[in-house]
């Protein structure tokens, strides 16, 4: 599994075969929504595994608190609580002014985040896709000042992302390290990936916005 150092946190992606058609249909225009949330589902199983391969606290600790990001991250919190012991969750909606880096965050059901103690897993931020990686930087910094979160303590998972927004984000003094199923070629002046996803993910799964 290729492990990228860079000055900051590891970033880990997957490269086996079937990891790469997941990706084709990921990327497909024409998948469907059940279609694209098992697909979602089973990327997720995957960069956990990667993950509790890499890091074997995952395994040991108390449990994780996850944090899907909405709408897209919901289908990862499916398949991420099937393998990873989970303590709490956190739910969380951002929305971004188109061509902006305007986020906004709005910390759903509770804030702050429940109480941790030493024994405690990571947080653990899910997206299914981080093109500009301005919002999960956004988050990185609203988790750094809520108590319970201290650094190093915020893994990243996430399907499909951009590699400047994963440098930008590994150097987050919260980010221990992330695990993307795969790296795009870049992220266009549109804020989309290279090459396309075809489509908001969000969209594919739960329908245009509402
Ligand atoms: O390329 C992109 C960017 C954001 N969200 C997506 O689903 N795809």
């Amino acid at each position: 599994m290729p492990l990228r150092q860079t000055q900051g946190a590891p970033i880990l992606t997957l490269t086996t075969s079937e990891v790469s058609s997941l990706m084709e249909r990921f990327c497909a225009p024409d998948t469907s929504n059940w279609d694209m949330q098992s697909t979602v589902f089973t990327l997720t199983e995957k960069v956990v595994a990667a993950a509790q391969a890499h890091d074997s606290s995952l395994n040991t600790c108390r449990g994780a608190t996850l944090i899907p990001v909405l709408r897209g991250g919901l289908p990862m919190l499916v398949g991420a609580q099937s393998t990873l012991p989970a303590k709490a969750c956190v739910l969380v909606r951002c929305t971004k002014l188109k061509a902006t880096q305007d986020v906004r965050v709005e910390w759903l059901v509770r804030r702050p985040l429940p109480p941790r103690e030493d024994e405690d897993g990571p947080l653990v931020l899910l997206d299914t896709v981080i093109a500009t990686g301005d919002t999960m930087h956004r988050l990185c910094d609203e988790l750094e000042v809520m108590p319970g979160c201290t650094p190093s303590s915020v893994i990243v998972m996430s399907c499909y992302a951009a590699p400047a927004a994963l440098q930008r984000l590994a150097m987050h003094p919260v980010v221990k390290y992330i695990v993307v199923a795969r790296e795009a070629e870049r992220c266009d002046d549109d804020g989309c990936l290279v090459p396309s996803t075809n489509g908001d993910i969000g969209d594919k799964i739960y329908g245009a916005r509402f």
